[in-house]
């Protein structure tokens, strides 16, 4: 492969992530909505520390740097905050 070819792999990949971000901000919206019925608040610090393990957990398995990993779920659950807090009008 040539390095065009790889660096069009990586753009396809790139788009790829994009989607799935876009999809994990979606179904946080969802999410939302039912927090907000039950009176819960938009944090539940367990589910992120849930979230965050299983992300360290999965790193390990696909042999990729735990801690870099975790800092991107960190910015994905706050992305999702952000959003949660703009779809409760909060
Ligand atoms: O599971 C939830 O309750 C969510 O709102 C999703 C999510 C996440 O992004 O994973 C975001 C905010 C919460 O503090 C916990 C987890």
């Amino acid at each position: 492969m040539d390095l065009d070819e790889l660096r069009e792999e990586i753009e396809e990949i790139d788009r790829d992530i994009v989607e799935l971000i876009a999809r994990r901000t979606y179904v946080a919206d969802a999410v939302a909505r039912v927090k907000e019925d039950r009176d819960m608040a938009t944090t539940d610090e367990e589910q992120e520390a849930a979230v965050m393990e299983r992300a360290g957990r999965n790193a390990e398995r696909f042999d990729v740097d735990a801690n870099l990993v975790k800092a991107i779920f960190r910015l994905l659950i706050e992305l999702n905050k952000i959003e949660q807090r703009s779809e409760r009008g909060d």
